[in-house]
């Protein structure tokens, strides 16, 4: 797969090739008080790192904070519209390319993160935007960085990128709501890796799409690691992607981390009541 802006200077983001992309020390992350809900705490004392072409995945049960965790380290809560349902980070502190996230973050410094960071929220797929076709989809992030950006390329690079997710090329004419869920959500995540990132953040990639094309999504993750160096943090129930894409799992339980291991491990490990149950419960294919 190309990449379309090779020669952006990302100059504020340089750092070594073994420093790691994604770092979250002693993390902790409240959504605060608003109405009559009081002040929550959603992450407590999280520590991890995710080194460049590592793809780690993220297991917790509902409202374990996995989503925030996303939200926070893709750098999204910082360009949420309402303040008053983002999360703030209260403690410790989150790194993304080596920028801490704690702080202010300057608007052009928030830029170049977002260009470098495909963040696949989980209803990416519910989002995309009714109007537009999905070969326009696909180049629209492409055309806004650059009005004149040579067509013919662009058309080769989105036919590319769909077939990636396992998508017919006559798709590209269709609109979101021809589509099913689960190609929308291959073109969701399609669109997320448009511009090349060197790091995806995704919430449930895999959610709604058969096995075959769960397959495919797989590969093309490995693929992207493996030749590109891609980086991940994936939120998934997926054993099948826990296994053969990621190389650690993270797992939550009511915000504080209670594994980080290989998948295999996790499901050995009877240390946490919410790892021995999710060992007890992996026969049955859910986490
Ligand atoms: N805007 C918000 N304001 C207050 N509390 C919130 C807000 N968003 C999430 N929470 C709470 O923070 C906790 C963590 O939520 P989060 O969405 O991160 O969990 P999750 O593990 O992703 O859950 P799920 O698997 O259901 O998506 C939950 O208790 C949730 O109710």
């Amino acid at each position: 797969m190309t990449r379309p802006f090779n020669r952006c200077g990302m100059m504020g983001l340089m750092q070594s090739a073994s420093d790691p992309v994604l770092a979250a020390s002693d993390l902790t992350v409240s959504y605060p008080a608003h109405g009559a809900s009081p002040e929550h705490i959603a992450l407590d004392g999280v520590t991890f790192t995710v080194a460049p072409g590592e793809i780690v995945g993220v297991i917790g049960e509902a409202g374990s904070g996995k989503s925030t965790l996303a939200r926070v380290l893709s750098a999204e809560f910082k360009s949420t519209p309402n303040k008053k349902v983002a999360p703030v980070i209260t403690g410790g502190e989150a790194r993304l390319f080596d920028t801490p996230l704690r702080g202010r973050v300057s608007k052009r410094r928030l830029a170049e993160l977002q260009f470098r960071t495909a963040f696949l929220p989980q209803d990416a797929a519910m989002q995309l935007p009714a109007e537009y076709t999905v070969s326009e989809i696909l180049g629209q992030p492409i055309l806004e960085r650059d009005k004149r950006f040579d067509r013919a390329v662009l058309g080769r690079h989105v036919a590319t990128l769909l077939d990636a997710v396992h998508m017919p090329f006559s798709a590209l004419e269709a609109y979101p709501f021809e589509l099913s869920s689960g190609q929308r959500q291959r073109v969701a995540l399609a669109r997320a890796l448009v511009l090349g990132p060197r790091v995806l953040i995704a919430d449930e990639p895999t959610t709604g799409i058969d096995v075959l094309a769960r397959e495919a999504l797989h590969e093309l993750l490995r693929t992207l690691r493996d030749e590109k160096g891609l980086a991940a943090l994936v939120i998934s129930h997926d054993f099948a992607l826990l296994r053969h894409v990621t190389s650690r799992v993270i797992a939550l339980h009511r915000g504080g981390l209670v594994g980080l291991d290989a998948i295999d491990s996790l499901l050995q490990d009877r240390t946490h009541p919410y790892l021995s149950a999710l060992g007890a419960n992996e026969e049955g294919g859910t986490a």
